[in-house]
């Protein structure tokens, strides 16, 4: 009886996301700090927080969706193919990755310093919060870890409006943030932003698909410099330039211990 019980709680221990696997095996967690990913949603995209303590189903936001216009698509495709190509050749994982991409992060369950109860269960990643399909940070994030470089895929949608027509500067900065951490935090596990310098060179049009290139520059100690350039998907047109530093640091810090 006991047993089965045993093995009826094991399978609802949740699968954790690409990244805090590797970042998780990569640092020192604290005997006290027992993590979690929860995911939340249910098929069609709702947020729905269930009683059951542990994972339900985690809902990959970087899958294609209904409101992708057929040039994210055409982009997406492209890089897809560069990811499968070189797995079915090789037999195993090639130098490009599609990134899956959760609305939450981490949960800590007890012990440390507790987010309360309500934080816990209510927050979720920025840029995957907003239910409407298309409305706001529509992407999707390939990483060359090799190369130590990374492209998005992004499509800014009617929420994100700053001049008539044409994307909030801070919409901009966050998905530039949001790449060249995701690269950085796949290259030296947990980081934090220290120093964002952006330029904006042409304004970006609401609803149009842009790409993120972004590259590893150095590394200095805890110290990991990034840089990013947002471009037409032909890359003819140059739309923001920017780099980034950002700081290793172990999760404890986060959480006072
Ligand atoms: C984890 C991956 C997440 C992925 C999730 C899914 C994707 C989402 C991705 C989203 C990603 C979104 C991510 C976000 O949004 S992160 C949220 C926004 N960022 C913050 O809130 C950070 C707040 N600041 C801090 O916590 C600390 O200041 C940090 C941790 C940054 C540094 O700590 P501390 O201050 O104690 O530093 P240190 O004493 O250890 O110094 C170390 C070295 O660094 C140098 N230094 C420090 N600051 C600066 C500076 N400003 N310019 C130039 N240099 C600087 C310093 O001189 C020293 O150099 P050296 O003397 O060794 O040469």
């Amino acid at each position: 009886m006991l047993r089965r019980c045993f093995q009826a709680a094991l399978r609802f221990i949740p699968h954790w996301p690409a990244l805090y696997q590797d970042v998780v095996s990569q640092q020192t967690v604290g005997k006290s700090l027992e993590i979690w990913q929860t995911a939340h949603w249910n098929t069609r995209g709702l947020s729905k927080m269930s009683l059951w303590p542990f994972s339900v189903k985690s809902r990959d936001f970087s899958q294609p969706n209904a409101s992708w216009s057929a040039e994210m698509q055409d982009v997406y495709n492209r890089y897809n193919a560069l990811c499968e190509a070189e797995t079915e050749e090789s037999g195993k994982t090639g130098t490009w990755r599609k990134l899956p991409s959760y609305n939450r992060t981490l949960k800590y369950v007890r012990g440390g310093v507790c987010l309360s109860k309500i934080i816990q269960s209510k927050s979720r990643l920025f840029t995957r919060n907003i239910k409407d399909l298309g409305a706001a940070f529509e992407y999707v994030v390939f990483l060359n870890q090799q190369e130590k470089r990374c492209v998005c895929v992004f499509q800014p949608g009617h929420l994100l409006e700053g001049p008539p027509g044409h994307v909030h500067g801070g919409a901009i900065a966050t998905m530039i943030d949001t790449v060249t951490g995701t690269l950085a935090g796949y290259l030296a596990g947990p980081v934090m932003t220290a120093n964002l310098n952006i330029n904006y060179r042409s304004p970006v049009p609401l609803g149009s698909v842009v790409v993120l290139h972004s590259a590893l520059d150095r590394v200095e100690g805890k110290k990991i410099f990034v840089s990013c350039r947002v471009t037409s998907t032909d890359e003819s047109k140059l739309h923001t330039e920017a780099t980034a530093l950002f700081i290793a640091f172990k999760m404890g810090y986060l959480f006072g211990s």
